[in-house]
C-alpha cells in the first residue's frame, strides 16, 4: 500500500476537501455529528500502549457498531462523499479535518490542522470512551489514559455547545444550549445557571461543577469566551493529534 506522504499534491487535496466539507456541513447542518465522529475516532487513544487514536479505524463496522458510537454511521457516510472525491486523503486525516471544519463553520475558533495521519484497521475494544452516566474520577481515568489534562476535559466538554442527545442513540435527550448550531461558551453559562426547561446536563457535565479543579475552568469559560476559545482550540488540536507526530 502506497504510504501517503504529505507533499504539495496532498496539501492541495486537503484544501479541496476542506472546501467540500464546509459546503457539506453547511448544507446538511451536520456540524455536531461530524465533531462527535472526530472525537470518537481520536478518543480511543491509550498513551501507555500507544494504541487507538485518530487513525480512521472507526470506519470499520467492528468499531462504529459499539454502543458508544450509536448514530455515527451517518457521519461516516457523509465523509465517504468527500473521500470518494479525494481518495488520497486518509480517513484519519479526513475525520479530523471534518471536526475542525465543524467548529469553524458554526462560529468557533480556528484550529490548526496538520495532515499526515495514517489509517489503521485495528479496532480498540469498546470501553475507551467515557460513560456519560459516571462522574469526575471516571472522566479523569478516561482522559488521563488519552494523555489529556483536567483543563482539556473541561474545555473539550464545551464541545457540547453543539448538537443534542438522541434517545435512540444514547438514551439521553435534548440539546445542552439554546442554539445547538452555534459554537460559543453558552454550555458553561448554562452549566452555572442550573436546570433549564428542555436543556440537557449529563452526569459527566454536572461532574464539572462538583469537582473544584474542573469548576474553576467552568467559571472562567462562562465569563470569558475568548479564554474558552483559546483553550478549546489547543485541546481540540491535542486530541486530534494523539499518537501522531506531524512529519
Ligand atoms: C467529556 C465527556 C463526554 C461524554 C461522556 C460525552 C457523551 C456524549 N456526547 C454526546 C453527543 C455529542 N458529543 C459531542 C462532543 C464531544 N463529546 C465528547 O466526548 C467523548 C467523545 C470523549 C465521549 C467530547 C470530548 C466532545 C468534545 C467536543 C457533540 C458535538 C455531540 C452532539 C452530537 C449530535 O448532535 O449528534 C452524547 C449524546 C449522543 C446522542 O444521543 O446523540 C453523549 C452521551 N460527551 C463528552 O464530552
Ligand atoms: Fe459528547
Amino acid at each position: 500500500m502506497a504510504l501517503s506522504v504529505v507533499d504539495t499534491e496532498y496539501l492541495k487535496e486537503i484544501d479541496k476537501a476542506r472546501r467540500d466539507l464546509r459546503a457539506l456541513i453547511a448544507n446538511r447542518n451536520c456540524a455536531p455529528i461530524m465533531l462527535r465522529l472526530a472525537w470518537h475516532d481520536a478518543g480511543t487513544y491509550d498513551v501507555t500502549t500507544k494504541t487507538g487514536g485518530p487513525n480512521g479505524s472507526i470506519r470499520n463496522e467492528e468499531e462504529f457498531s459499539h454502543g458508544s458510537n450509536n448514530g455515527l454511521k451517518k457521519a461516516i457516510d457523509f465523509c465517504e462523499e468527500v473521500k470518494s472525491k479525494h481518495p488520497k486523503i486518509t480517513y484519519a486525516d479526513l475525520y479530523q479535518l471534518a471536526g475542525v471544519v465543524a467548529v469553524e463553520v458554526t462560529g468557533g475558533p480556528t484550529i490548526d490542522f496538520v495532515p499526515g495521519r495514517k489509517d489503521s484497521n485495528i479496532c480498540p475494544r469498546e470501553g475507551r470512551l467515557p460513560d456519560a452516566k459516571k462522574g469526575a474520577p471516571h472522566l479523569r481515568d478516561i482522559f488521563y489514559r488519552m494523555g489529556l489534562s483536567d483543563k482539556d476535559i473541561v474545555a473539550l466538554s464545551g464541545g457540547h455547545t453543539l448538537g443534542r442527545a438522541h434517545p435512540e442513540r444514547s438514551g439521553f435527550d435534548g440539546p445542552w444550549t439554546e442554539d445547538p448550531l452555534k459554537f460559543d461558551n453558552s454550555y458553561f453559562v448554562e452549566l452555572l445557571k442550573g436546570e433549564s426547561e428542555g436543556l440537557l446536563k449529563l452526569p459527566t457535565d454536572k461532574a464539572l461543577l462538583e469537582d473544584p479543579e474542573f469548576r474553576k475552568y467552568v467559571e472562567l469559560y462562562a465569563k470569558n469566551e475568548d479564554a474558552f476559545f483559546k483553550d478549546y482550540a489547543e485541546s481540540h488540536k491535542k486530541l486530534s493529534e494523539l499518537g501522531f507526530t506531524p512529519g
